[in-house]
């Protein structure tokens, strides 16, 4: 293959320095755990227990260096796709959403305009939207999103334009509103009649969520009165149809509620994917699968090429198990106050990953094979889905109803995929009966989806358990990084909506990591590679590392209040090792961020948010995993709430921590109360006196007090919230009963004092 041919390079990342520091900071841990065991008679419990989270820390330090080691990056030459193909690949796109009340229908419109209006010939796509709020006001709003994409996806495609999610193009300066800076007459006509189109469709949305939806209309909406969301039939609606196949007309627009009944279990967005899979397998079928969650819009027309250079440039199917694109943010608040943008974090861990067996399946912006998804193995060369069952050969009929469930068109269109055959293009309508049987909410039982095929059940992140069922079996995967960015979405703001998402990111990793598709079992018995394996082990821990935070935070406080100490004297040289480590981390990480371009601020926001993260929701998270495991408690997906306004700027909390009166902000202040009492009793001379004996014994002296102050810092946010007001300030009833908390930790304090 000529070089200037080939559709994608692998660029190996140089981080010499970075390793070493790594190394360097590697060291000094063991160094800290050596220095502890030396010690250990000497010294009480606090020792024993600061041992302890030294040792947590340093694990975790071991399995970040393992992630970090091997960095690569991608480049793709998407122009060079045309002179290899002559016909492009039919992809399905899948849009999800689940309440119109926490992710407004606009939003979801945009989302679905976007992904219509990518540059790929248009009887290759389609778009299914799946909505478990089951809203007529959602449909409706994609009804008439469709009616505005007619003029509004041809004004794209004439003018070439950039960000086609309309919410996005109008939200920005006029001036840079035509790429290729196209002024003529003709394009501002037309760019006029665009923006009162869009200002038409919202008006529309407005006036249907505040009055109802117009009778012209509404008779189309019958199937919607009166619905309950937990209990109703399944309903499938072809919106838009691309009846002629037109390579420059619109994709097809499907919109999906499937059937909920109170008593089965809808498993969450796995259980909304699984359905998107088998409906778009009976209507369009196509070998790649494109998913995206409501608020996520396509930035790059060039996207979807992008992750063709990967599936068609690569001589080894293994290769390319799916294409992930890194999460990134639009209207993001500056220096990122919520440590939820994740700018460092991707550049090194991601593309660490992205040098082992891959990055994770991070379940939006994410292009499937349709056949891994189906279960296939990289070697199954006879392309059936061997690896799950033991029948080998040709799987027999009996063994794929089995598997797939009994709808015969269905299994149909899956031999297809696995051959690779495509299918033959149907009429959409003649197969809605069928797709409303496949959407049933017993059509699952006794089959294979949701364990062996598909997206897996059982975990609130659906996404990273996917993805490790799909590594184990042995695919590598792709970190797909082009310029603009693939995919933007919306992060959450505010305390409570970061604090819940991250709650539910500990609780789903946990269940992950006790559940069958634990990465440790997929090392030992299957093929998931065993570095990959510590990089999944790096998020999955996330909910345990809130006990060595949480302790060592605690040991400060407790060692000023019963005058006892868990680090060196400022005298001994021990000492050293410490200041060491300190400095050298804190520099290090400060350094790689700036290395990337971002700000101090962001740096120490980050650094601080990942503290607060660590210490509530994710204790929260593991105490519900715990919760799950004893049977008391079922885990749940709690949806977040997606902000419409495209500038974070704009919204009135400027980035301000805010609170409410969930349990969630009991730990963090709680903590911040017993270091406040601390240093205070320590100011005031109310602890008890120690003097240094003969067995090295001594008081807490400047470095507790040093370790205090800093998880004070750490805690910022929550110090103004003791005298914030409204929704800036924690709730008087979080705040008595951590003061409750607080007095009880002191009283524990002296009774095991070693005074
Ligand atoms: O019962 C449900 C619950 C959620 N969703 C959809 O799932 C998506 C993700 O939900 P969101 O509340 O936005 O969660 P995030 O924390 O922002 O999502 C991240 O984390 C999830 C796993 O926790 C992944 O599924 C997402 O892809 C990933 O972006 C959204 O499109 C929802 O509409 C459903 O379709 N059905
Ligand atoms: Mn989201």
């Amino acid at each position: 293959m000529a070089s200037n041919n080939i559709l994608y390079e692998r660029v190996a990342r140089k981080n010499t320095i970075h390793r070493v520091l790594d190394i360097t900071i590697l060291f000094l841990l063991l160094s800290v755990l050596a220095y502890r065991l030396a010690s250990l008679n000497k010294h009480g419990v606090a020792w024993i227990l600061a041992f302890f989270c030294e040792s947590c820390f340093t694990f975790v330090w071991v399995i970040t260096i393992s992630t970090k080691w091997t960095q690569v990056e991608y480049k793709t030459y998407p122009e060079r796709l045309s002179q290899r193909m002559e016909e492009f690949p039919a992809v399905d796109m899948f849009v999800t959403t689940a309440d119109p009340m926490l992710e407004p229908p606009l939003l979801t419109a945009n989302t679905v305009i976007s992904l219509m209006a990518v540059d790929y010939p248009a009887d290759k796509l389609a778009c299914y939207v799946s909505d478990d709020g089951c809203s007529a006001l959602t449909f409706y709003t994609l009804v008439e999103a469709s009616k505005f994409a007619k003029i509004w996806i041809p004004f794209c495609k004439k003018y070439n334009i950039e960000a086609r999610a309309p919410f996005r193009y109008f939200s920005r300066d006029q001036s840079t509103m035509a790429t290729g800076g196209d002024s003529s007459l003709e394009f501002e006509r037309e760019c006029r009649k665009m923006k009162e189109g869009y200002a038409e469709l919202i008006c529309k949305i407005n006036d249907a969520t505040h009055k109802s939806i117009p009778e012209d209309v509404a008779r189309d909406f019958a199937v919607f009165s009166n619905i309950d969301r937990r209990n109703h039939p399944t309903i499938v609606k072809v919106i838009w149809e691309n009846k002629e196949r037109l390579p420059d007309g619109l994709p097809h627009l499907i919109y999906i509620s499937r059937e909920k009944r109170v008593k089965h279990p809808h498993h969450y967005k796995a259980g909304a994917m699984n359905v998107l899979t088998r409906v778009s397998g009976l209507l369009t079928n196509a070998p790649y699968m494109l998913n995206v969650d409501c608020d996520n819009f396509v930035n790059n027309p060039q996207t979807v090429r992008h992750a063709m250079c990967f599936f068609l440039g690569s001589d080894n199917d293994k290769e390319t198990g799916f294409v992930q694109f890194p999460q990134s943010f639009y209207g993001g608040l500056k220096d990122d106050p919520f440590g939820n943008q994740y700018r460092a974090w991707y550049e090194y861990i991601l593309r660490g990953l992205a040098g082992i067996q891959g990055p994770f399946y991070g379940g939006t912006g994410c292009f499937h094979r349709r056949k891994v998804i189906y279960g296939l193995c990289p070697d199954d060369t006879r392309n059936e889905a061997k690896c799950l069952s033991s029948v080998t050969g040709n799987l027999a009929e009996k063994e794929q109803l089995k598997i797939f469930g009994c709808s015969k068109e269905f299994n149909k269109s899956a031999t297809e995929a696995f051959q690779g055959k495509t299918s033959d293009p149907v009429n959409l309508s003649k197969m809605i009966e069928e797709a409303v049987q496949v959407a049933g909410c017993g059509y699952e039982y006794g089959t294979r989806w949701g364990t062996e095929v598909g997206w897996q059940y059982g975990s609130t992140t659906e996404d990273i358990m996917t993805g490790i069922t799909i590594q184990g079996r042995g695919w590598k995967t792709i970190l797909c990084t082009p310029h603009p960015e693939g995919f933007l979405g919306c992060s959450p703001s505010g305390g409570p909506n970061s604090m819940t998402q991250q709650k539910r990111w500990a609780t789903g990793l946990l269940e992950v990591l006790f559940s069958k598709r634990s990465p440790i079992i997929a090392t030992i018995t299957a093929r998931l590679q065993f570095r990959q394996c510590l990089g999944y082990l790096w998020i999955l821990i996330w909910g345990l590392r809130s006990i060595p935070e949480l302790g060592y935070a605690l040991l400060p406080a407790y060692c000023i209040i019963t005058n006892s100490t868990f680090l060196p004297q400022v005298k001994e040289p021990a000492i050293l090792i410490y200041v060491a480590l300190f400095t050298l981390y804190n520099t290090y990480t400060l350094l790689e961020y700036l290395q990337l371009g971002l700000s101090i601020r962001e740096w120490w926001n980050n650094l601080r948010m990942m503290r607060i993260y660590a210490m509530n929701p994710w204790l929260f998270g593991f105490v519900s995993v715990i919760f799950k495991i004893l049977g008391i408690s079922e885990t749940v997906f709690e949806v977040t709430q997606k902000d419409q306004s495209d500038d974070g700027d704009d919204s009135s909390d400027g980035g301000r921590f805010t609170f409410n009166g969930s349990h969630i902000f009991l730990p963090g202040t709680t903590l911040v109360l017993l270091q406040l009492t601390a240093l205070t009793m320590r100011l005031l001379g109310l602890i008890p006196s120690v003097s240094d004996d003969d067995d090295g014994r001594h008081g807490s002296g400047l470095c507790e007090v040093l370790c205090s102050l800093w998880v004070v810092m750490c805690f910022w946010p929550f110090v103004k919230g003791l005298v914030g007001r409204g929704k800036y300030g924690i709730p008087l009833s979080t705040i008595c009963k951590s003061t409750l908390l607080s007095f009880l930790f002191v009283q524990l304090c002296k009774m095991t004092s070693p005074a």
